[in-house]
């Protein structure tokens, strides 16, 4: 039952419910029936009964059974009486009528015939009053045995025997009506349950075939039209409702997809493809590049100074810069072409079909010619250059790896060879890449072994010729490479952490000659030593500058500081705060290197800041470039108004010199004084002279100390 289809159930549910109703009323009906039936016909009997009693007394009293026998006679002339007995008290039949269509029943009194004793007739009298005698409504006759009284004495039994076929056919006629109504009913019960099943399942199974319909389709757009307003038209509404939120939680699942496979495949600053899709794609592309033969070039692009412009500018200048750049990148490529950003600064582009060397190099010179223009960054118009290293499948390597490793190391010798260029890979490469790697090595063992040197450069006051102080110049004697400059091992030493450590070497050496120089009165020299802007974001810088101080016996005011621009910019607050201590301390503070970063001279106003020193390459091309010259005057006179004090680095040439001191720069460093030296040499420049004028036209004074040729 539980496993029928529904339009099943509901219909024997109802033709069952419906037949045992029926059932149990009309056998009810029925039994009722008979019963009134039977009563009637014995009621019949009963009165018959008493009549012929009633008339038969007398006669029996008076022995008269010619009387008893007439008057049986009418009596009994009904159809249905089929024999009647009028018995003495003894038992004799006294009266008797039997009609002749009893010929075939088989009564019980006649069965004894003629000759039965009195004794018989009284024990087969009591036997049908008892009902033992085979008379019975369905045998065919029914008997009722009735006393005769007379003055309240028993004088005799009346014995009836009455036909039963017709109570028998009435019985039968009620029982037919019965079935029939019956029947009737179960018809009409089976359409009533056909069209209420139609009414209930048809719409639960039209509900159903558009369910199917939805699940097969996985269309959650379809919506079904109610039938009804009631519970079915419920139902239907709470189909579509339950449509429209899988369809809704579907959009949603859909919009949360895409964002997802967004992230995970594209940089969601730049949009451009990110690392893993770029992978992906290089791979595919290599897969096809072979099968067809074909030459594919990957490019590595690193903005140069892009640390620079996000501290000096803020990062959301950086953001803009690199937004900006990735829609440079990606008007110079072909649709078939990647461009990606691994991270950072570090953009990727993968080429096909380049043919040759000469090819990728075009791409590469249009890439690197996108940089010539300005960037126009909010406010700020800034020049941005950038680096690219360009890598060839199959020439330089086979896998993703390979050449992306190849084209890092190319863009690294791009970046050495004074960025802003483009280099193609060169096996060669690797093997500056490996003593790279060597360097590194060496360098985490050079201070144990005591390999770094000092140099110290005189910066000259340009009034009186006198030094003001010497700026401390690290040099590395490399065991097997001989002297090295800073510029081949500050980099690498910022990079692997070893820069905290050098700077306290350095510091500790500064101060310490500093003091000795003080010690054997050659007068008060302020040493400057060189703070990375690694080092500078140490928490501790401080205090590593005073244990220096306390150990070394310096006092402040001898020790000046010199950060670079972006050094300065970097933790706006925490660096001016410290400036501001070491400051208050006596020390001087320099800001190095100055225009080459993105500062404005009213943004350095809030910097406790005592000298600007102009980058070298203002001084080197402000005779030849009137933009450099008028940089240089501009810087000049903007320091002047915040007053501080200016130093020029590089001056190499007595004409530079003159025009700084004609545009009124306070001091001046360089070569034309003095290249960095030992700190013995150095000593000759404190004695209280001018400097500038000792040695005729100014250039033998670098003469005089001897040229360091550092590698
Ligand atoms: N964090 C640290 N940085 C240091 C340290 N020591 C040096 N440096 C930085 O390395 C850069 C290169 O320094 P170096 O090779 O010593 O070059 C210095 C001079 O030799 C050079 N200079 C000086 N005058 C002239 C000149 O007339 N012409 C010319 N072509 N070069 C000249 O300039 C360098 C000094 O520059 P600056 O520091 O900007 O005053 C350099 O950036 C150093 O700062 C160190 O201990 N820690």
């Amino acid at each position: 039952m539980r496993n029928l289809p529904l339009q099943r159930k509901l219909m024997l549910i109802i033709m069952l419910s419906c037949c045992g109703t029926l059932l149990a009323a009309s056998i009810f009906f029925l039994a009722r029936e008979a019963k009134g039936l039977y009563r009637a016909q014995r009621e019949d009997l009963v009165s018959l009964a008493e009549i012929i009693g009633a008339n038969t007394a007398s006669a029996l009293v008076f022995d008269d059974p010619e009387s008893a026998q007439r008057t049986i006679t009418p009596l009994a002339a009904k159809r249905s009486i089929l024999a009647v007995y009028v018995l003495t008290g003894e038992g004799q039949i006294f009266a008797r009528h039997v009609a002749p269509e009893a010929g075939n029943a088989e009564l019980p009194l006649e069965r004894l015939g003629p000759s039965a004793t009195p004794g018989a007739v009284l024990a087969a009298v009591e036997q049908i009053r008892r009902g033992s005698q085979g008379s019975s409504l369905f045998s065919g006759f029914d008997c009722l045995v009735q006393p005769v009284y007379f003055d309240y004495e028993r004088v005799g039994t009346v014995v009836i025997h009455a036909d039963t076929a017709e109570f028998q056919k009435n019985l039968r006629w009620t029982v037919m009506v019965t079935l029939l109504f019956m029947l009737a009913t179960v018809i009409a019960a089976y359409f009533f349950s056909a069209r209420l099943q139609r009414m209930i399942s048809g719409p639960l199974l039209d509900l159903l075939s558009s369910m199917k319909d939805v699940s097969a389709s996985k269309n959650f757009a379809i919506r079904v039209a109610k039938p009804s307003d009631d519970e079915i038209g419920l139902l239907y509404d709470g189909f579509n409702e339950m449509l429209s939120e899988i369809e809704e939680r579907n959009q949603i699942l859909r919009q949360r997809q895409a964002h997802l496979q967004q992230l995970a495949h594209y940089d969601p600053l730049t949009r451009l493809p990110n690392r893993t899709l770029f992978y992906d794609r290089l791979a595919q592309a290599l897969y096809q590049a072979e099968r067809s033969r074909q030459v594919l070039s990957v490019i590595f692009i690193d903005l140069d100074h892009f640390k620079d412009i996000n501290d000096t500018l803020g990062h959301r200048t950086g953001d803009l810069l690199l937004i900006d750049v990735a829609s440079r990148l990606s008007s110079v490529v072909r649709s078939c072409d990647t461009v990606a950003r691994l991270g950072g600064d570090e953009f990727t582009i993968f080429t096909q079909n380049v043919m040759n060397a000469d090819n990728a190099a075009i791409v590469a010179g249009k890439l690197n010619a996108l940089f010539a223009k300005p960037f126009q960054l909010g406010e700020s118009e800034i020049y941005v250059t950038a680096s690219i290293g360009v890598t060839l499948f199959p020439h330089d390597g086979k896998t993703v790896d390979e050449l992306l490793m190849n084209a890092d190391i190319a863009m690294y010798h791009a970046k050495a060879c004074g960025k802003n260029v483009y280099k193609l890979f060169d096996k060669k490469m690797n093997e500056h890449a490996n003593e790279r790697v060597t360097l590194l090595s060496d360098l985490r063992l050079a201070l144990e072994r005591e390999e770094f040197v000092l140099h110290y450069q005189p910066k000259v006051d340009l009034l009186t010729g006198n030094v003001t102080s010497v700026e401390a110049l690290v040099r590395w004697m490399h065991p097997r490479l001989g002297m090295l400059a800073p510029d081949k091992f500050i980099r690498l030493s910022e990079e692997s952490g070893l820069i905290a450590d050098l700077t306290d070497w350095v510091l500790r050496t500064a101060c310490t000659q500093a003091k000795k120089w003080q010690e054997q009165n050659l007068g008060s020299v302020r040493v400057a030593v060189n703070l990375s802007p690694y080092h500078f974001q140490r928490q501790d810088v401080k205090e590593a500058i005073f244990s220096v101080l306390d150990a070394t016996g310096l006092e402040p005011a001898l020790l000046e500081i010199e950060i670079t621009e972006s050094a300065l910019m970097q933790n706006d607050e925490y660096t001016c705060e410290l400036l501001r201590e070491l400051r208050e301390l006596g020390m001087t503070i320099s800001v190095d290197d100055f225009g080459t970063g993105y500062s404005s001279l009213s943004y350095l106003h809030r910097f406790p800041i005592n000298t600007l020193k102009i980058d070298r390459t203002f001084i080197l091309n402000m005779m030849k470039s009137s933009e450099d010259q008028a940089i240089v005057t501009a810087i000049i006179a903007m320091a002047k108004s915040l007053n501080m004090q200016i130093v020029a680095e590089g001056v190499e040439t007595v004409d530079q010199l003159e025009k700084l001191k004609d545009q009124g720069c306070h001091e001046i460093q360089g070569f034309l004084v003095s290249r960095p030296v030992t700190a013995e040499t150095v000593e000759q420049f404190f004695t209280p002279e001018n400097h500038l004028h000792q040695h005729g036209n100014y250039p033998a004074s670098h003469e005089a100390a001897a040229p360091e040729t550092p590698a």
